[in-house]
């Protein structure tokens, strides 16, 4: 996997605990608000989070990932889940502090969410093995305490949504990954940490944390 990856926001009203919205006190959007993250932010098992510079508060957000089976432009709801070509767990690390001050100043999220390691992903899941994506567990511990649980039925805006409309703006290609969005529990993690996430019994990954060398 190398390539785009979509993130976005996801909450559903009604349920405002188990709703990241609610603990960021952001509104729920009326429309999926996009990021990207190059794909220099991907990484798989065995290699390390790494903090980026200047952040003092990077926090773990477990998403479901979609990933792009076909190349597609201006997709229709309805036909959406063929560009499917199977699924993963994602990590989608934020520097939360450098998101707040881009907040503020209405700047963009580009190093708050693009930085090198800010997409640790899990094994491919072809969707022939998923029966229900909209119906999935999904978990993340740190150091063996659960800071996540949720299921991907919360999802504000569901799959053929995503795809629908992120299509009306990039075009898809395969390889892409849509992060569906986070359920509340995200927090910090320092250095030395062992991140831990799941999705039901499909998979299950684990990452280190450390902070960030200097390369020559
Ligand atoms: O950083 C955020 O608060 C937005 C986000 O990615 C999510 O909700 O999954
Ligand atoms: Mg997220």
């Amino acid at each position: 996997m190398s390539s785009k990856e979509y993130g976005q926001i996801s909450y559903m009203p009604g349920n405002e605990k188990r709703h990241h919205a609610a603990e960021m006190k952001s509104v729920v959007p009326d429309k999926p608000l996009l990021f990207l993250k190059p794909p220099t932010a991907f990484i798989t098992e065995g290699n390390p989070i790494k903090v980026p510079r200047g952040c003092h508060e990077l926090h773990h957000e477990v998403e479901l990932g979609v990933i792009i089976g076909r190349k597609g432009k201006d997709i229709s709801e309805i036909g959406a889940m063929d560009y499917v070509g199977g699924y993963t767990l994602c990590l989608d690390m934020t520097a939360r502090d450098l998101q707040e001050e881009a907040k503020k100043n209405g700047l963009p999220w580009t190093v708050a969410k693009g930085f090198d390691t800010s997409c640790p992903v899990g094994s491919f899941l072809p969707k022939e093995q998923v029966a229900d994506p909209h119906n999935l567990p999904l978990w993340c511990n740190v150091n063996g305490q659960m800071r996540q649980e949720g299921s991907t039925a919360d999802m504000v805006f569901r799959i053929p949504t995503l795809i629908s409309y992120i299509s009306s703006y990039f075009t898809l290609e395969p390889g892409d990954v849509i992060l569906t969005g986070t359920p509340a529990g995200v927090g910090p993690v320092q250095p030395g940490d062992i991140v831990e996430a799941g999705l039901g019994s499909l998979i299950r990954m684990s990452f280190k944390v450390q902070v960030e060398e200097k390369s020559m």
